[in-house]
């Protein structure tokens, strides 16, 4: 049992969990190359191996289901290739069943003998993984009526997940003994002992493409006073910007336009204004027509922007020199083209080198850690989290917890 903040978290040790059947919720939600389909990194699934080898060690048939990307973006693609690099990592065979909740997927699960894994199809083919909802109503959609029946337990390892009331994440532990699995287990016990209250200043830098997400993560931080300073990049940035009053230029606003982006600056021209320790890009790195890369100020864009600009790195790593702790989630430009890894990878030398302690968080932002060089834990976390990370440094109750914690009250009878 780990405790968070006023949860009792059930482990995989509060239970026999040997030689049965159980659901393993994972997240190896990866980043994808728009052009080839190919995931261009394997972080999350190596993580998760850890899990899944300890589970099939104790003879347990492992039914493994995650998701990949959103319906409707690039990177909504089938977790086959995953079930190749799990395997690998594993060292085990771990089949992939092009099915979640339908015929097929029920009998290999029935069939699924003692030390075998399965990995599910991505489980947001089933629409109803994409509504939010409380667990009491998660808990009666088809994904948990149909699979729950066939497992014993049901482990949710998902930390990168567990701030979405999803179904697959929320729902089975009101109807299944359960527990967090090594991933969960390890990074909200990391993450409660590294990131005091007390330490300042903290310094969170915030870029990447999931603008709406990260303007509710800035509003949290900001309401229990977490950041004593947010480094924009990446869309969040441009929006800020945008919602600033700085002319980005057409081709920049029709970017933001065709993201869907547009109708949050009112949100962000709220934070903006509520006072919370925003900074803004000076300059930027654009992609001009021509195709030729030029430094740009924030008010004179010659073409689309791709990255933070020179000065905006020597400032914001002067900020980052003086962090006590150094959070950082999502990257600071198109890191999928090589050109525009600059900024990203210069914020996080200087977070490396800087003598603050280190949070890395978000697919994106772990992809672009030079896989050569130690990481020193005594000075950096690396974690599977990207919006969860942030959510739960801000304070926040995770569902995926909550939902662990009221599994638990369920099982014992207590609260
Ligand atoms: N200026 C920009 N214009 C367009 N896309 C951008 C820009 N800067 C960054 N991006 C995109 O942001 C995406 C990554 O953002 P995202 O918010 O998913 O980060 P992440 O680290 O993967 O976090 P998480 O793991 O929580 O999803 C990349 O695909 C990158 O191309
Ligand atoms: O990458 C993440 O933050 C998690 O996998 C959650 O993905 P989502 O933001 O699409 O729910």
């Amino acid at each position: 049992m780990i405790k968070v903040a006023d949860l009792n978290i059930p482990v995989i040790e509060d239970f026999d969990i040997n030689g049965r059947k159980v659901l393993l919720r994972i997240d190896i939600n990866s980043p994808v190359d728009r052009k080839t389909g190919k995931l261009l990194d394997d972080s999350r699934i190596k993580a998760h191996a850890e899990t899944i080898r300890e589970l099939l060690d104790k003879q347990n048939s492992v039914v493994i289901i995650s998701h990949q990307g959103r319906p409707g973006d690039d990177d909504f693609i089938s977790l086959e290739e995953h079930s190749k690099i799990l395997s690998k990592y594993v060292g085990r065979e771990i089949e992939f069943v092009d099915d979640v909740i339908g015929p097929y997927a029920r009998e290999k699960i029935s069939k699924l003998g003692k030390g075998e894994a399965i990995l599910l199809e991505n489980v947001r083919i089933v629409s109803e993984e994409l509504i939010e909802a409380p667990p009491q109503q998660q808990s009666k959609t088809f994904l948990v009526r149909k699979l729950a029946p066939l497992v014993d337990f049901y482990i949710n390892d998902a930390f990168a997940t567990a701030h979405r009331s999803q179904p697959s994440l929320v729902g089975f532990p009101l109807v299944k003994p359960s527990a967090a699995g090594r991933i969960m287990e390890k990074e909200v016990s990391a993450l409660s002992k590294i990131f005091n209250k007390e330490d300042s200043p903290k310094i969170f830098v915030l870029g990447g493409s999931k603008v709406s997400d990260t303007l509710k993560i800035i509003e949290h931080l900001a309401k229990n006073r977490v950041a004593d300073r947010i480094l924009t990049g990446g869309l969040v940035a441009e929006l800020f910007a945008v919602a600033k009053g700085i002319n980005l230029g057409k081709p920049n606003m029709q970017v933001l336009e065709n993201k869907g982006l547009l109708s949050l600056i009112p949100r962000a021209r709220k934070i903006l204004l509520s006072g919370a320790p925003i900074e803004i890009p000076v300059d930027f790195t654009v992609e001009k027509p021509s195709g030729e890369l030029s430094n740009d100020p924030e008010n004179n864009v010659s073409g689309i922007i791709k990255d933070i600009g020179n000065t905006t790195i020597e400032i914001y790593s002067s900020f980052i020199k003086e962090g006590k702790v150094i959070t950082l989630r999502g990257p600071m430009g198109v890191i999928e083209d090589e050109r525009f890894r600059i900024g990203t990878k210069s914020l996080l030398k200087a977070s490396i080198e800087s003598p603050g302690y280190v949070i890395i968080g978000g697919g994106h932002m772990i992809s672009m850690l030079d896989k050569d060089v130690e990481i020193n834990p005594n000075k950096i976390h690396v974690s599977t989290g990207g919006g969860a990370l942030l959510l739960f440094l801000a304070g926040d109750k995770l569902p995926a917890l909550e939902a662990l914690h009221m599994s638990w009250v369920m099982q014992s009878g207590k609260s």
